[in-house]
Order: C-alpha cells, then structure tokens, then sequence
C-alpha cells in the first residue's frame, strides 16, 4: 500500500515551515502536525511577543541617554497598553502561518500527534501514512520542583501578564532571566534575579555580560545568587508570595517567573513504539538531520546537538531537509558561522568563534578591541558604554566578532556574510558602504 503523504511534519514551528512551503512548491505531498498555535514557539509566544514588549524599553534607553543633549524629559511605558499592542500584532500569527501552508496545499492536522510505527502517526483517531517524517516538536519550559512550584509561572505566561506585578521574582540566569529582567524594570517592577551559581548568559563574554548586570544592579535589580529555591508559599493575608532558599533566603514577592531552561518534547510521541533514540536533551541525529529510523528526521529545537537553539538555526535544518527530500543535495548538513544575541537592553551579539573560545586558544586567536567612545558617530545617541571585540586567525583572517550596545544587532549582522566567506582584512575593504552607518563605522575598524 502506497503512503498517504511523501513527508509528515510533526509541529509548526521554524523547523517545519521555512523548508515546507518550498517543498510543496516543488510538487510534494505534505502535512503537518500541530496541537497548539501553528508556527510554534518563535512565532507566537517567543521571539516575536518579547521583541514587541522590549521595543519601549529600547526607546526609553535612548531617551535617557540624550537627556541635557537636546532631550528633555522620560517616558513611562504603560504595560496595558502595550500588552494590547502585543496581542494586536502576535495573536493573528497563527492564522497567518496556518494559512501560509494550507495556501501551499499542505493538509493540517490539529491535534497531538503520536507514531504507530516508522510510517503512520495518529492524530485524533486519525492515522496518516508518510515517506518521511519530521520531528520538529520543539521544547517546552522546564520548570524547577519544590513545595509550592505550582505557584509560580513560565516566560509564556509572563508574555502575556495582564498587568505587571509590583515585584517579579526570577529563577535562572540565562537569555529569559536576563531579558525580561530589563523589560520588567524598564516598566517599572521590582525585580530579583536568583541563581545557584551566579553565572549569567555563559556563552557570551563575560566582559560584557558583567556591564550589562552591573547595568541592571544599577537600575535597582537585585542580583542574589548561591541559592536553590526550595518552596513558594502564598502568604496568609495577602496575594503575595513566601520565596524560600536553601542557603537561608527568605523573600516576599508578587510573581515568581521559572527561567531554568527548556526541555524536548520528546517523550509523549510514542518513540518507543518505533525505536528511534532519545535523550534528556533531544533527539541525536546523523549529519543529515536523520535519526536512528531511516526514513524519520529531526530538525530544530529538538535535535540533541551544541548548537545555539534559536529560529535562524531551527529554519536552517529546515530549508537544508527541503534541499535533501528535493534531491537537490546528497551533502551532510553544513552549519555556516552562526551568531545570536541576548536582546537586553543594550543587547550583547556575536558570530562565530567566541570571545570565550578565543581566549581559551591565545595561539590561534588574536583579539582585537573597540570603545565606540571614540566614534563620534556612535555617540549620536550619547551611547557612552559600547564595545566590539574582533576575532583573527593567524591567516588575519576574520573568525568572530562580539559586540555590547543599543546597535550590536545590526553591527553584528554585518560581520556575518564576512566571516562565513572567510574574507581577510584586507578584502573587507572592498565594500562600500553607506556613509554614516554601522557597517561603514564596522568597517573602520577591521
Ligand atoms: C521566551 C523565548 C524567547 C525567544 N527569543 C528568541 C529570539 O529572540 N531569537 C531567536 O532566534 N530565538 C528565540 N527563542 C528560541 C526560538 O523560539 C526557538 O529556537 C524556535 O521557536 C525553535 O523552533 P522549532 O520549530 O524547532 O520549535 P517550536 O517553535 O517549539 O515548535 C514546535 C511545535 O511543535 C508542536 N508540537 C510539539 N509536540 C507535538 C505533537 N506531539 N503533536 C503536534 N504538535 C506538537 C508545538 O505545539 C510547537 O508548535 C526564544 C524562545 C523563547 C521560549
Ligand atoms: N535571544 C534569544 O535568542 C533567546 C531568548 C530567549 C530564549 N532563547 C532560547 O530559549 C532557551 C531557554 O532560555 P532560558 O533562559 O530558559 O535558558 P538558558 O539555558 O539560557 O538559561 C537557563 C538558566 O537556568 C539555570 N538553571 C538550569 N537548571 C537549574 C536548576 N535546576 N536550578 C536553578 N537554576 C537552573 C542555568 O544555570 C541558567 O542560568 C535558550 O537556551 C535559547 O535557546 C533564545
């Protein structure tokens, strides 16, 4: 018996659209399988909801930063209306990503999708038969266990608050700590930060990272770290909450906000059924993003490997398997020069090898440092605390670059194509770029 569906994705996600809708263009039988809002995390309670809550706070960093020069007075951020704003912008996406694929000819299936064997999955009493499936399921938050644990929230919850709580309580100290720690206190919250270690945001440079926190401390976060906590109480006589810690901390707060990580969703689609491999971190996967049953992939958040989990590396697997199943590669997956941010406020970028990693080799790397303090451009905006680091191999060729400010976004950008077609210094001058500009002031440097 011939199969339903040449490929079956399990999710909506980056994983899946970025690389289907080019492969139903092609002529392929498609479906996909989602249970929640179609486009997955990035699209509806991630990336795209954070970015528009961050926006004022960019603003009034700004604002601040130009005051006696020109700018007078601050502005208040009214976190209702914004959240109304959110909801405007973010809430149709699903909609519109359903509708990308169905416009495609790609057949949906809404429900939870769990396999029968290496070519059926089921999906409310419903069985579809595929080639080749896609587990592009993603990661959901993983949430700390202690006495009360139900009282406290999730970055999906916090994206959504109603009204901002007086005091906000975080757990964690990587990307979702950090950011909406600096979007809570920009708008006005009370905010703590609680680690075990008193590490934050491990992969960037510690140099810059330790800017950004003495930034925040600055604003009024409190950092506390060397504690686990162990219970969350609701107080008798108010809303509020007991925050408990190992090492004798005792706090009261209005929310606490679970930031310790995510966890694959790989452990309610039946894999044992059908025997491919799994670990506490994902599913591994061979270098053509195929696990251990021949005809089933992953792609995305999901995949067991040391690679950033973010959407451009998720829509990358995605676009390289729609390439695969076209037959226009036989190649092994080859991730390019990858480059992520942490969008605090100002946001830490880099691409490529590391601050970290470059230190670590001092006979490989040579590193080279910039204060934007004297570029008279990048002080336009009074932006009195920016700085990049450039990163050569021995051929001068450029391997990385990292950067701290309002602009580390669009500067690190730049460096992206560079060091991805390995160019070295002295190539880097044939572009002309605009004049004034980032990359123009980028440019000056290398
Ligand atoms: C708060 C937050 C902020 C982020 N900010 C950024 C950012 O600024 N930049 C960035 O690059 N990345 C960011 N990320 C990471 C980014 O969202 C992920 O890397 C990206 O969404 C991964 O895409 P994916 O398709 O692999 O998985 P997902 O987006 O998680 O999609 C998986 C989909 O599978 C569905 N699913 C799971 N199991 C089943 C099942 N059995 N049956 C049917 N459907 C199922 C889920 O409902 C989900 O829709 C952020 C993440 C979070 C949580
Ligand atoms: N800008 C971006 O690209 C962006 C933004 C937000 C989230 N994300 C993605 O979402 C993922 C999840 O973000 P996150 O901030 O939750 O994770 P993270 O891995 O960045 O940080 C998790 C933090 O929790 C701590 N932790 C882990 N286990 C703990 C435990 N048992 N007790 C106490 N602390 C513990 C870790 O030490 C770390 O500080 C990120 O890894 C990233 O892939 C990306």
């Amino acid at each position: 018996m011939t199969n339903e569906f040449d490929v079956v994705y399990i999710g909506s996600g980056q994983a899946t659209w970025n690389g289907a809708v080019p492969l139903a263009k092609k002529g392929f039988k498609l479906a996909v399988v989602e249970e929640a809002l179609f486009g997955g995390v990035c699209s509806n309670y991630g990336c795209n909801a954070k970015i528009v809550l961050d926006h004022p706070v960019e603003l009034s960093r700004q604002i601040e930063a130009m005051q006696q020069r020109g700018v007078e007075g601050s502005i208040d951020i009214n976190w209702r209306d914004l959240m109304a704003h959110k909801h405007e912008l973010i809430d149709p996406q699903s909609m519109h990503n359903e509708h990308r694929l169905t416009n495609e000819g790609i057949q949906v299936y809404k429900g939870h999708g769990t396999f029968v064997d290496a070519h059926t999955v089921m999906v409310n009493d419903e069985r579809i038969t595929a080639d080749k499936f896609v587990i592009a399921t993603g990661q959901r938050p993983h949430r700390l266990t202690f006495t009360g644990d139900e009282l406290v929230h999730d970055s999906t919850d916090f994206l959504s608050l109603p009204d901002m709580p007086e005091h906000v309580t975080i757990l964690g100290g990587g990307y979702i700590a950090l950011e909406f720690a600096t979007i809570a206190n920009a708008v006005g919250a009370k905010v703590d930060i609680i680690t075990r270690s008193g590490n934050y945001l491990r992969g960037f440079p510690q140099e810059y990272v330790n800017l950004v926190v003495a930034d925040l401390k600055a604003r009024g976060v409190r950092f506390i770290p060397s504690q686990s906590v162990t219970a969350v109480e609701k107080m008798a006589d108010s809303d509020q909450l007991r925050v408990k810690g190992q090492n004798g901390l005792e706090l009261v707060t209005d929310y606490v906000l679970d930031a310790t990580g995510r966890q694959p969703n790989h452990d309610q689609l039946n894999l044992d059924a059908v025997g491919v491999a799994t670990t506490d971190k994902g599913i591994p996967v061979n270098e053509y993003l195929q696990t251990n049953v021949e005809n089933i992939y992953a792609a995305g958040d999901i995949v067991d490997h040391a690679l950033p989990k973010t959407t451009p590396v998720a829509a990358f697997d995605s676009r390289y398997l729609c390439a695969r199943f076209a037959g226009e590669t036989t190649e092994p997956i080859d991730y390019p020069a990858i480059s992520t941010v942490v969008f605090t406020s100002p946001r830490i970028a880099q691409v490529g090898v590391t601050v970290n990693e470059a230190l670590a080799q001092p006979d490989r790397y040579t590193l080279q440092k910039v204060d934007f303090q004297s570029d008279w451009f990048r002080q336009v905006g009074n932006e009195t605390s920016a700085y990049m680091t450039l990163i050569f191999d021995q051929e001068d060729v450029l391997v990385g670059a990292a950067e701290m400010s309002h602009q580390a976004v669009n500067s690190i950008n730049t460096f992206v194509p560079i060091i991805e077609l390995g160019l070295k210094r002295h190539e880097l001058q044939r572009f002309i770029y605009l004049f004034p500009s980032i990359e123009y002031t980028g440019q000056r440097r290398l």
